[in-house]
């Protein structure tokens, strides 16, 4: 494996992850990725973070769902790798069965959680009282669904195909523009790797002290600087009950004057402010 050309996924072959990967190598001019599958975004980070692998790819938000909290919690208290780039996925789940069981058989109906949270429409509607499994990945539950008449997967109809399960209903999202942003992430060295036209920002704001107005202060020092903020998430710390963190993503460079003025702001008035990256948009 060449670590130049190595990329980290959430496998198996066939998730949107790895859909993912092979748009982040495209643009990375990478014609021949080392893909490297793992079982968690926790094991992407960790494989990035140890050097095992250049890159990696993990879920960052999904138009249905909202952010992926375990990539925001790795971001806020485990690593210190960035965000290079995002790549944005539209995500049309299909129901993929054993190619010889009919619908009577199925007992459960796997999928990665976001899977099936983003199917309960579906789910409600044509198999009611069925239980649902979590799995490790959308590609994981079409590779049990091909080696088990009773499971049924929901995943990329891709994913169906390379693990030899039968697509029996396609685009079965809850909404048809379902859509699921994942990020690149890998060291600050590559942090100039890929560039664009336009950029957008995340990080952790951790407050000194939980007192009134705290929240307020910070949207106003964003708002002073007329910086626009595109997702704002309140998180435990993870320390106490009731002691919350915020993340946020806002368009716009730190290398922007206005940026850099209200992050200077911030850092005056707050325990920590932690930047995952600058990042260009697609
Ligand atoms: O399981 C996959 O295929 C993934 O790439 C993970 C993931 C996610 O983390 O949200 C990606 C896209 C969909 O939203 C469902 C699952």
């Amino acid at each position: 494996m060449s670590y130049e050309n190595s990329i980290a996924f959430l496998g198996p072959a066939g998730t949107y992850c790895n859909e993912a990967a092979l748009r982040f190598a495209a643009r990375l001019g990478i014609d021949d990725p080392d893909l490297v599958e793992c079982a968690s975004f926790d094991e992407v980070f960790d494989c990035v973070d140890d050097g095992t692998v250049r890159f990696g790819v993990v879920g960052k938000e999904n138009s249905l769902e909202g952010p992926v909290t375990a990539t925001l919690d790795n971001f806020a208290f485990r690593t210190d790798s960035v965000i290079l780039a995002e790549e944005v996925i539209d995500v049309r789940h299909c129901l993929a069965m054993h190619p010889e069981a009919a619908r009577s058989d199925i007992r459960r109906i796997a999928s990665h959680p976001q899977g099936i949270a983003q199917c309960r429409r579906f789910l409600a509607e044509h198999f009611k009282g069925v239980s649902t499994l979590s799995v490790a990945s959308t590609a994981e539950s079409a590779r049990m669904a091909a080696g088990d008449p009773a499971t049924a997967g929901i995943c990329n109809p891709l994913a169906a195909r390379l693990h030899g399960a039968r697509v029996v209903a396609e685009s079965i999202q809850d909404n048809p523009e379902n859509q699921t942003a994942f990020a690149l992430v890998g060291r600050l060295v590559d942090a100039e790797l890929l560039r664009g036209s336009r950029y957008k920002t995340s990080l952790a704001l951790f407050l000194r002290a939980d007192k009134p107005g705290a929240l307020q202060m910070i949207l106003s020092e964003f708002a002073y600087a007329g910086i626009n903020l595109t997702m704002l998430q309140s998180r435990p710390t993870k320390k106490q009950l009731g002691d919350y963190m915020f993340f946020v993503e806002l368009d716009g460079s730190m290398h922007d004057i206005d940026v850099q003025t209200a992050l200077d702001c911030l850092r005056l008035k707050l325990r920590e402010v932690k930047v995952f990256g600058s990042y260009p948009v697609e």
